[in-house]
């Protein structure tokens, strides 16, 4: 056995005594009869499940579903207006999450919350009582401490992370799993075993670091139990033993993951089979002016020597992992952020300089992969937000026309299946999916779209609202727009890409045509690694 193994199952086993002392077959989580409220809108509707130490229990459901609402009540931020929560067999009332998280609840949100200046055991060790974590009664750090109990939590879930690692240093992965040490660490201390939470955890990660995190995840299972939030249903079915499927607030299905397949899950949470069809593709007719030609594009430490071009009624897709530049690349050519050199020619005029301004007065549209901070303002009504950039019929010169912008959202949430069919509403309000919509729909709104740059058009989005979108970007392609799409997916570019570029280190490494080429997955893996 080596020195690390040796380690690790030393920790395992102080632990997993400490778990014993608890019988078996005890429940880490019984849920009964949940149910949440918000207005005449109920989010949760009476809710009930088990999961047992060691399982890794997958949540399904659509978009608006409940299942936000769901985990907002097991990490203490709401309270359920009825039921019980019940951890390791005693009944739970959490009056926040300090609550949730010492009974042993712990939850990894989509959006990091690490602090990024300070090192891996600083964030572990953030949530532990002071006077037992590594802070003595002078207010100062007893560094020996801090890094040793760090180090515990981090040998728990098998991470070889340095807790003397400053944050800012680490790859997304990594901080997934200081998220997760920092999860468990409460309830390592108070001997519990651990229920970790994951919310969307590979929304964000390229496909090399989701595998990654699958395999960290499995092992989280000799420690505790898991929670495991995604629209990923290939994913969900191999990480999890069980799936739980919610519709409109309520729990509709409880399926063993061997026993059920992606259709399956599909059917339940949509309501209809899959029907995404294959894109029928040509290739560029001669002499077809771009709509966006980019030319020896740089960006200081970002991406050097990019060139390509983007034609009406087609889309281009832009693959690389996280180091690429793939996002920066998109937000310069939007005018987001400033090009060190090379040019952007919008419909033939080129510019050394493009900037927001321009870009939407050429009618070129950008949905940012940060939607909360970028993309919408949650305060506003969502009809508000929808006619935002182009107000369309909804105003005429300086006046708005509220009634107007009531008809056009209303449309756009038949058309786009936006729910709840509420436009009045604050956008703040509404499901994660169903804001991204809204944020969508403000630039097809738009009569004189020339192209659309799409940065994770899909992410958030379930399965069958992803059909919706990808349709819906289809037509205003099929229309005469050209697209740019960071994709989340190599399988998303090749279902709707016409054209695809590849990117590795800031620079271009593949281009295809999908008229004439037909690159495997791994083709393109390849040259993105
Ligand atoms: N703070 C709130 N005020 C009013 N309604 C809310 C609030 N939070 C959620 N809702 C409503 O509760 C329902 C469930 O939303 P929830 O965010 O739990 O869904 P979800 O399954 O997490 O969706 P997504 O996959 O889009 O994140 C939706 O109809 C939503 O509009």
């Amino acid at each position: 056995m080596t020195a690390r193994t040796a380690a690790d199952a030393s920790a395992r086993t102080a632990h997993e005594n400490e778990v014993t002392a608890m019988s078996d077959t005890t429940p880490v989580l019984r849920l009964s009869g949940i149910s949440k409220t918000f207005g005449m809108n109920k989010a949760v509707d009476s809710v009930s499940f088990e999961i047992l130490p060691g399982e890794v229990i997958g949540l399904i459901g659509e978009n608006g579903a409940g299942k936000s609402t769901l985990l907002k009540m097991l990490s203490g931020n709401y309270r359920p207006d009825a039921g019980t929560i019940e951890v390791n067999g005693a009944p739970q009332t959490f009056r926040g999450p300090a609550d949730a998280l010492r009974s042993g609840i712990g939850v990894v949100h989509q959006e990091q919350s690490l602090f990024t200046n300070l090192t891996v055991a600083e964030n572990i060790e953030i949530n532990t009582p002071a006077g037992r974590g590594g802070v003595s009664r002078l207010g100062l750090y007893n560094w020996r401490r801090l890094n040793r109990d760090a180090a515990r939590a981090l040998e728990l879930i098998g991470s070889k992370l340095d807790p003397n690692t400053r944050v800012s240093d680490l790859t997304f992965v990594d901080r997934q799993m200081v998220e997760i040490a920092r999860a468990i660490r409460v309830s390592a201390s108070s001997h519990t075993p651990p229920l970790v939470i994951l919310d969307e955890p590979t929304a964000i990660l390229e496909r090399t670091e989701t595998e990654i995190l699958e395999r960290e995840i499995s092992k989280l299972r000799d420690i505790g139990s898991v929670i495991f939030v995604s629209h990923r249903l290939d994913e969900v079915l191999r990480i999890c033993d069980r799936v739980l499927v919610m519709s409109n607030g309520r729990l509709i299905a409880d399926r063993r993951s061997r026993e059920t397949n992606e259709d399956e899950l599909f059917r339940l949470m949509v309501g209809r089979e899959v029907h995404a069809a294959q894109r029928a593709r040509s290739s560029v007719a001669p002499g077809t002016t771009p709509v966006i030609a980019v030319s020896e594009l740089a960006r200081t430490g970002e991406f050097a020597d990019v060139s390509f071009d983007v034609y009406p009624g087609r889309v281009l897709a832009v693959l690389g992992t996280s180091g690429s530049g793939r996002e920066s690349l998109v937000r310069t050519i939007f005018g987001a952020e400033a090009a060190t050199s090379g040019t952007v020619a919008i419909g033939g005029d080129a510019s050394a300089r493009p900037s927001i301004q321009r870009s939407v007065r050429s009618g070129i549209g950008y949905l940012p992969a940060e939607r909360k901070t970028e993309g919408m303002v949650g305060e506003m009504p969502a009809d508000e937000n929808l006619t935002l950039t182009h107000p369309g019929r909804a105003a005429v010169g300086p006046f708005e026309l509220p009634r107007r912008r009531r008809a056009i959202a209303a449309e756009w949430f038949e058309t786009l299946d936006i729910r709840p069919r509420t436009p009045e509403r604050q956008l703040g309000e509404f499901s994660g999916g169903n804001q991204q919509k809204v944020v969508l729909a403000k630039w097809l709104n738009s009569d004189e779209l020339r192209a659309l740059l799409l940065d994770h058009p899909l992410r958030g989005l379930d399965p069958g609202a992803a059909e919706t979108v990808n349709e819906q970007v289809r037509a205003v392609c099929d229309a005469g727009t050209a697209i740019v799409l960071i994709p989340d997916t190599i399988e998303e570019a090749l279902e709707i890409a016409d054209d695809i570029i590849v990117m590795r280190d800031g620079r271009v490494s593949g281009r295809y045509d999908l008229g004439h080429d037909d690159p495997t997955t791994l083709d393109l893996l390849e040259r993105m690694l």
